[in-house]
């Protein structure tokens, strides 16, 4: 590598360039009749050649060898790794789910990133490039001489436990938990561990678009997630020594491995505005009541996979981070709704402020559309008495929510096999008497 430490790029959507060796990117053009250095220019598209220039999005690497140098790809397994969602494997329940923490891998196995993606919910499939898969992953090891790209979709991806050491073909990102990134679709990256500590957190792939921030509106210019605070590696790349690499690759749901005698990770500059990113999201400018009423969750997003229809997200991150709550005369923690939408839940890290126990870091939930449900029963008895002084809520906290358009089904391992499933979740709400008097 001929740079060890992690350098970045500021800004959300731009047009980068970046050289890890004095004017590597071609001056003026593309593609020059020789590149400098005798490197391979090759274009990544993330969009249609033709979409419109607001929405286009793509890179030239200018590299050692072009990405084509390998074997053909063979079929592979991957069980739990789930990408279709119609099927019989799948199955749709409109009961509020939760789940305790997913394991980490045991010591006695050794399992890298892509080895212990478990998938636990999803709407759509990949080959009409429509919907989403919400992922687990949990592992022990890393990836060492193995790369992967997803054919698929963009994965946003959440750590919980332990940061995440991910060499890109961009350059790399160190990503700890309550930082995310984002990897787009066919960019080759591997994914190590950090002093050997084993990771685990959440990653929500969609198959038809790319994350966008939300728009403002009222709320001016600036605020939420600001795009001078997304960060974007340079140029990095690994010096070459002919030892083989395997290019593991989800296609339309199935997994396939090819070899070749090179590291994929021989980009010496790029330039574009297709490129992973990081965002810390501690950083995230919070925007809430500073007068009445509890404020829908909306206020709270940092990225959005837009559906066609205006306004309705293929999938929305959504983050509780910690803040004032100042509202007056209000019933301060989540209201009891039902939403037309669905709301897959996770934690980084403390407690969320709609729940007194059971939600816990690492754990999830999912209320599906339509499916009623709210605070805890001891959650609304305290909050309807509390003292409504300022307080900061969700202090060392950070929940989150992938809320999506699409109707989620389960996979078999979410809803069975990983044993998490909290059968008496149901029992969270039940202590909701009556307490309605007409006098
Ligand atoms: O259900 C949840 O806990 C998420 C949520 C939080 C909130 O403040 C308002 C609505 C909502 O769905
Ligand atoms: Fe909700």
């Amino acid at each position: 590598m001929s740079t060890d430490s992690y350098s970045y790029l500021e800004g959300f959507g731009n047009h980068f360039t970046s050289e890890a060796l004095k004017d590597a990117l071609p001056k003026g053009q593309n593609t020059p009749q020789k590149c400098p250095y005798n490197l391979y220019a090759e274009q990544l598209s993330g969009t249609a050649f033709t979409a419109p220039r607001s929405h286009n999005q793509r890179s030239w690497l200018y590299r050692i060898r072009p990405s084509v140098v390998h074997t053909p790809f063979e079929p592979t397994t991957h069980d739990l790794l789930v990408s279709h969602f119609g099927g019989d494997q799948c199955i749709v329940t409109p009961s509020q789910l939760r789940w305790s923490p997913f394991d980490l891998p045991n010591d006695s196995e050794k399992v890298n990133f892509v080895e212990g993606l478990k998938t636990v919910a999803g709407a759509g499939e990949p080959s009409c490039r429509t919907g989403l898969a919400i992922h687990i992953y949990a592992a022990n090891t890393d990836m060492n001489q193995s790369a992967f790209y997803n054919s698929d979709g963009d994965m946003l991806i959440v750590p919980q436990h332990n940061a995440l050491d991910i060499t890109t073909e961009f350059g790399k990102l160190l990503v700890r938990p309550n930082e995310i990134c984002v990897i787009q679709r066919g960019i080759r990256f591997s994914v190590n561990l950090v002093k050997g500590e084993p990771i685990r957190g959440y990653i929500l792939e969609v198959f038809g678009e790319h994350f966008e921030l939300p728009d403002l509106g009222p709320i001016g210019a600036n605020g939420l997630a600001n795009p001078r605070d997304f960060l974007t590696p340079v140029a990095a790349y690994v010096e070459q020594d002919n030892t083989p690499w395997h290019i593991l690759t989800k296609f339309n749901g199935k997994m396939f491995a090819a070899t070749q005698q090179h590291c994929p990770f021989d980009v010496v500059a790029w330039h574009g505005n297709y490129a992973p990113y990081k965002y810390d999201l501690a950083k995230f400018c919070v925007i809430n009541t500073v007068s009445y009423d509890h404020i829908d969750p909306s206020i709270f997003t940092v990225l959005t996979a837009k559906s066609t229809t205006p306004g309705v997200a293929i999938a929305d991150f959504v983050i509780f981070p910690p803040r004032w709550a100042v509202a007056e005369n209000t019933f301060r923690p989540p209201y009891f709704h039902r939403n037309c939408m669905s709301e897959f839940m996770g934690l980084i890290l403390g407690d969320y402020e709609g729940k007194t126990g059971g939600f816990l870091p690492g754990g999830g939930s999912l209320h599906s559309a339509m499916t009623p449900h709210g605070p805890d029963a001891k959650v609304f008895d305290m909050a309807s008495e509390a003292e409504l002084t300022p307080v900061r809520v969700a202090e060392n906290t950070q929940a989150f929510m992938f809320e999506t358009s699409l109707m989620l089904s389960t996979t078999q391992w979410g809803l069975k096999t990983c044993g998490k499933v909290q059968e008496d979740y149901y029992k969270a709400w039940m202590n909701l008497e009556n307490k309605f008097r007409k006098d």
